[in-house]
C-alpha cells in the first residue's frame, strides 16, 4: 500500500502516536483518531511502533499526558528505538519543549504533521505558497522551541539589531516573509479569477468530502480522464477543473483538497482560496467513504469545515456514498434509512454513476425560475437556445424590442444572458 516510501533505501522514522481519552472522547473514538494519525503518520513517511492512549479528563497542560505516563514514554521509547512522538493534538509551545526535555524524544503534533504532509506533497505555485504560510503562521508562536533551529538555517541572512534576541530577529524574517506570501498569494489569486470569470455562464459542480473518500477517482470516471487518486491522505491539493457533460448538460466539474479532522487552522486559512472552486459551484457533492467506520463523524467534519468556511449558503448538497463495493448490502440499506436522499456509488467500479447523474440533472432542473426580459427582435429570433429551454409565457412587442416572460432553469438563464451579450446580428444563430 505504500510501497513507494517502504523503499528499502529509506530508512524510516520510527514514532510512537499519543493521544488522549476520557468523558469528551471515548476510548472507541480515541482508538479511531489514532488509526487516522497513524495514516497520516505513513503518507508522511513514518513508520507506527506503537500506539499509547492515556485515560484523562483532559491533557495536562504541562505534558499533555501525565508525568508518569510520560516517564514510561521515555522508557518505552528507548528500549524500541522510537525517535518521534506524535501527539494528536495540538500542542502548546510550553507542552512541546517540557516532553522534549523529560523524553528527549523529537516531539510533533496533529497539526505539524499534517502540515509536513502539504509542504511534501504541494506542486503548483499556488499549493507551495499557500503551504508555506500555514507554516509560518504556525511556527511563528512556537518559536520558543524552534528558534535554535531556524538560526542555525537562516543564521547568515538576517541583520541582527543591537540587543535584539534571536528569536525577535527570527519573528521579523518571519513577519517579513508571511507579508511576501500573502502578496504573492493575492497575486495568484487575482489571476485565478480572471480565468474563473471567463467560465462563469456554466454550471459549477464541486467535489468535496472527507480526504481519501474518493473525489478524484469520482472525478476520473465521469469525466474519462486521470486525475491522481491514491491510498494516501491529501493526494489532491490544488483544484483541479474539467469540462464535462452530465444528462445533456455541459458543466464545469472541480476536484478539491480534502478535509480531516482538527484541520490546522492555519491551513485552513491559507486553503480558502483553494475553495472559491467550491464557494462559486452552484451544487457540491458532498462524498463520503462508506466503508470506514465512522462515518457520520467523517460527514460532520466536512459540513463543519464548510460551514467554517461560509461556502454552503446558497448551494444545493448531494450526499453521495462511494466505495459500496467494499461493504455489505446491510449497510448500504441501513445508510438508505438514515440517509434517504444521499446516492450510493462505486467510483472504481463505476457502480450507481447513471443514478448519481440523473439526480444532478434534477437539482439542476430543480428551480426553474419565471424572468422578464427585454430583447431586440432581431436577437431574440437568433437565439435558439431561448427557444428550446425556456417556456415562454408571454410575448410583447414594445419598439423594436420584444418583452418577454419566461421561465427557465437557472443555470441556463446564466447561459441565455451570455448568449444575448455575445450575439449581435439576427442571422446568428447560437447554440
Ligand atoms: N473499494 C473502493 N475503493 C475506492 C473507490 N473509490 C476510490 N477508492 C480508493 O480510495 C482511495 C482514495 O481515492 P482518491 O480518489 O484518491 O480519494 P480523494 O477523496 O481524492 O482523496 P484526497 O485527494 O487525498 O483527499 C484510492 O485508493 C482509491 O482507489 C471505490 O468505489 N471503491
Ligand atoms: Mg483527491
Amino acid at each position: 500500500m505504500f510501497e513507494e516510501i517502504q523503499n528499502s533505501d529509506i530508512v524510516q522514522e520510527r514514532t510512537f502516536l499519543v493521544g488522549v481519552y476520557g468523558p469528551q472522547t471515548p476510548r472507541i473514538q480515541a482508538e479511531e483518531y489514532l488509526d487516522e494519525l497513524q495514516m497520516l503518520t505513513h503518507t508522511a513517511g513514518g513508520i507506527t511502533i506503537d500506539k499509547i492512549l492515556q485515560n484523562r479528563t483532559h491533557p495536562d497542560p504541562s505534558t499533555y499526558v501525565g508525568s508518569g505516563k510520560l516517564r514510561e514514554l521515555k522508557r518505552m521509547a528507548s528500549d524500541k528505538n522510537v525517535e518521534t512522538l506524535i501527539f494528536d493534538d495540538d500542542l502548546s509551545p510550553t507542552q512541546i519543549r517540557n516532553i522534549e526535555e523529560e523524553t528527549k524524544a523529537k516531539v510533533l503534533d496533529r497539526s505539524g504533521l499534517i502540515l509536513d504532509i502539504f509542504a511534501s506533497r504541494a506542486k503548483t505555485a499556488a499549493a507551495k505558497t499557500q503551504v508555506e504560510l500555514a507554516q509560518l503562521q504556525y511556527l511563528l508562536p512556537r518559536l520558543t522551541r524552534f528558534w535554535t533551529h531556524l538560526s542555525r538555517q537562516q543564521g547568515g541572512i538576517g541583520t541582527r539589531g543591537p540587543g535584539e534576541t534571536q528569536i525577535e530577529t527570527d519573528r521579523r524574517l518571519i513577519d517579513k516573509r508571511i507579508a511576501t506570501l500573502k502578496e504573492k498569494l493575492e497575486k495568484l489569486d487575482r489571476q485565478r479569477q480572471t480565468q474563473r470569470k471567463r467560465r462563469s455562464d456554466n454550471i459549477r459542480i464541486s467535489l468535496v468530502g472527507y480526504t481519501n473518500a474518493g473525489k478524484s477517482t469520482l472525478m476520473n470516471t465521469i469525466t474519462n480522464t486521470e486525475v491522481l487518486a491514491e491510498d494516501r491522505l491529501f493526494a489532491t491539493l490544488d483544484s483541479t477543473v474539467r469540462r464535462c457533460e452530465i444528462s445533456e448538460y455541459e458543466v464545469l466539474l472541480s476536484d478539491t483538497v480534502g478535509f480531516i479532522r482538527k484541520l490546522p487552522h492555519d491551513l485552513i486559512e491559507s486553503f480558502k482560496s483553494t475553495l472559491d472552486e467550491v464557494r462559486e459551484a452552484d451544487i457540491l457533492l458532498h462524498v463520503v467513504d462508506a466503508s470506514a467506520r465512522m462515518i457520520d463523524d467523517y460527514i460532520e467534519v466536512v459540513d463543519d469545515t464548510l460551514k467554517d468556511m461560509e461556502v454552503t449558503d446558497d448551494k444545493k448538497l448531494l450526499l453521495v456514498f462511494n466505495k459500496i463495493d467494499a461493504i455489505d448490502p446491510r449497510k448500504i440499506t441501513e445508510l438508505r434509512r438514515v440517509y434517504p436522499d444521499a446516492v450510493f456509488i462505486s467510483a472504481e467500479r463505476g457502480i450507481g454513476i447513471g443514478k448519481l447523474e440523473e439526480q444532478i440533472q434534477n437539482l439542476i432542473e430543480e428551480d426553474f425560475v419565471t424572468e422578464t426580459m427585454r430583447i431586440p427582435a432581431a436577437k431574440y429570433e437568433g437565439v435558439a437556445f431561448l427557444h428550446r429551454e425556456a417556456n415562454i409565457l408571454e410575448k410583447k412587442y414594445v419598439g423594436s424590442d420584444i418583452e418577454l416572460t419566461f421561465s427557465i432553469a437557472k443555470p441556463d438563464l446564466k447561459r441565455l444572458k451570455s448568449l444575448l451579450d455575445n450575439i449581435d446580428t439576427a442571422e446568428s444563430v447560437i447554440e
